[in-house]
């Protein structure tokens, strides 16, 4: 089974922080659920999150049509739909999905520019639920188009080692993942020789998806700590960077979880290419800057604590920021389901968001 299924009257998520060590699924019957899991990172990764989004709108809009008059159940609605968006401020597939389907709401109740009186929401309801699945198999299906992109890049190289951090595969998508994707494709073309798993502190994402979902699929994975990358990259066996990505500007910074922005730097540092995967989802056209990101700032029990264990003295400040951006000079090429986006990156994204409005 996928980590993220709907059968039309829940959504079945694969609880992720129980990885490796069992597999257990959570069935979402409430939009409330889905945002705990969004929150407590049941679900994770910018496109997954943006998925689980989709259908947790479909619970939010069956419970708001049950309850008030008309008005009162759209108010409702777009309240649910807000408190969605809000559980990950950084990932902005969550806000494209959440954002792409309320602009659905208010297009089916809108004629001539006014409010359609005769459209309730419970005829919407439908229409939330064919975007949802929409939303999911477009995923899908860019992972494969990425994959190939990306795999485009190393054409006629073999013995490929991949360095990558956090988890952006099958478990982050509903697909076969963004930079995993490629590393996926890679190895069907018997291009890759390893894959370097960074453990990814503090939640270890990289430790406890990335390399199960490798290994689950036969292709050839070793774990390091984060604190290694530098060493690995120092004694030459890792020929490039691949890593996913939370939120992209027009400029080409890039958004990704905590850590990437020092295995960039190193990899520049050792002359390494340093390639980041993302859908066209993953953009954000209203930000020019990375500066401008908001990073979620999360719990500082993660830090101290690990399942339960305390790793530091009670009471110690500690600073959790999820996600950090590299700047778009550290980045070598953005693979996307359109094709690879190469430096000046203010001019590439820009021909992409026109090629992608024009269709
Ligand atoms: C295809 S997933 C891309 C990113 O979302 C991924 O690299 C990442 O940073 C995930 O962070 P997480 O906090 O686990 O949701």
């Amino acid at each position: 089974m996928n980590s993220i299924e709907w059968n039309r009257q829940a959504l079945i998520l694969l609880d992720q922080t129980k990885l490796p060590v069992s597999e257990e699924y959570i069935h979402c019957t409430d939009w409330r659920q889905v945002a705990e899991a969004i929150k407590m990172l049941r679900v994770r990764g910018a496109p997954a999150i943006g998925v689980a989004a989709g259908y947790a709108l479909v619970l939010a809009a069956r419970e708001a049509a049950a309850q008030g008059d008309r008005d009162e159940q759209f108010t409702t609605f777009f309240e649910f739909a807000n408190t969605l968006k809000a559980t990950r401020p950084t990932a902005i597939n969550l806000a494209w999905a959440v954002e792409r389907v309320c602009a659905l709401v208010r297009t089916s109740v809108t004629i001539d520019g006014h409010d359609d009186q005769t459209v309730s929401l419970a005829d919407c309801i439908d229409r939330i639920e064919e975007e949802a699945i929409a939303i999911n198999k477009e995923d899908l299906a860019l992972n494969s188009a990425m994959a190939k992109a990306g795999a485009g890049i190393f054409e006629g190289r073999r013995g490929l080692r991949i360095l990558t951090h956090c988890n952006a595969g099958a478990l982050a998508t509903a697909g076969i993942g963004t930079a995993l994707g490629v590393v996926r494709e890679l190895h069907a073309n018997g291009q890759l020789s390893m894959v370097y798993a960074d453990e990814t502190r503090p939640l270890l994402q990289g430790a406890r998806l990335t390399t199960f979902e490798l290994h689950q699929d036969g292709i050839p994975v070793t774990l390091l700590t984060d604190n290694m990358a530098a060493y690995a990259m120092q004694q030459g066996l890792i020929d490039a960077v691949i890593v996913g990505a939370d939120r992209i500007t027009t400029e080409g910074d890039v958004a990704n979880k905590i850590g990437t922005y020092g295995v960039a730097v190193l990899a520049k540092a050792h002359g390494i290419p340093f390639y980041v995967a993302a859908p066209y989802s993953t953009f954000d056209f209203t930000l020019a800057s990375g500066k401008d990101i908001p990073i979620e700032i999360r719990d500082s029990r993660e830090v101290t604590h690990f399942q339960g264990c305390q790793t530091a003295p009670d009471g110690v400040p500690v600073l959790n920021p999820a996600f950090d951006v590299t700047p778009h000079e550290y980045v070598s090429a953005i693979i996307t389901e359109a094709g690879v986006l190469y430096p000046d990156y203010t001019k590439s994204i820009a021909r992409l968001h026109k090629e992608v409005q024009e269709r």
